[in-house]
């Protein structure tokens, strides 16, 4: 079984990061999973260089989402299967991946959590900019279809189950699977 994808939107905090890695626990065949934190922390931009003001991120801004889109689209056709997360808060960017990901099995979750318990967490963890959580919180589902949405502050093996058996079921519902 190969180029099935799962893609996590959600509001910063929301446990993004934490449903994908129970996914792959649970998963009966190997899924990568790919955000865009991945080529932040391994220092694939020039962060220092951004950090010093020599350039601006504003800059890159367009030619890294593009870039990231396209090579979810590669790494599906070479066959593997994807847990994508991010952060869907420009409109381009959804049609984006209807468009590169239309071949592949798609599921699309939504993940929900308060706000309140998003901004605890944005505290708590302290490596994220305060504020941006309840920002996503407002804007992140706006106009989206899912194939299931799921509430980030229950069990996240509980929530891998519930994606695992949508994804199983072979029922899409999405805005992707009207492409
Ligand atoms: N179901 C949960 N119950 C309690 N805490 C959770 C749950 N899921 C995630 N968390 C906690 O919330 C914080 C954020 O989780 P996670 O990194 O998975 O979120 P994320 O959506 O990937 O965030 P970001 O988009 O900022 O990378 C972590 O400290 C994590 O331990």
């Amino acid at each position: 079984m190969h180029g099935h994808i799962i893609i996590l939107n959600g509001p910063s905090s929301s446990g993004k990061s934490t449903t994908a890695a129970a996914l792959q626990d649970l998963a009966a065949v190997p899924f990568w999973h790919i955000s865009i934190d991945h080529l932040r922390d391994s220092g694939v931009l020039p962060n220092r260089r951004m950090d010093r003001g020599d350039f601006v991120w504003s800059d890159l801004r367009k030619p890294f989402f593009d870039g990231f889109h396209r090579s979810l689209e590669a790494y599906a056709r070479a066959g593997n299967n994807l847990i994508i997360e991010h952060i869907l808060d420009d409109p381009d960017w959804i049609d984006d991946l209807k468009r590169l990901l239309a071949p592949f099995d798609v599921v699309f979750v939504g993940l929900h959590c308060n706000v309140a318990e998003l901004q605890r967490r944005e505290r708590d963890r302290g490596d994220r900019p305060i504020g941006s959580a309840a920002r996503d919180f407002h804007t992140v589902h706006e106009g989206r279809v899912y194939d299931i949405e799921i509430d980030g502050q229950k069990e996240a093996a509980r929530n891998a189950r519930l994606i695992l058996d949508v994804w199983r079921s072979g029922n899409r519902t999405s805005e992707f699977s009207e492409t």
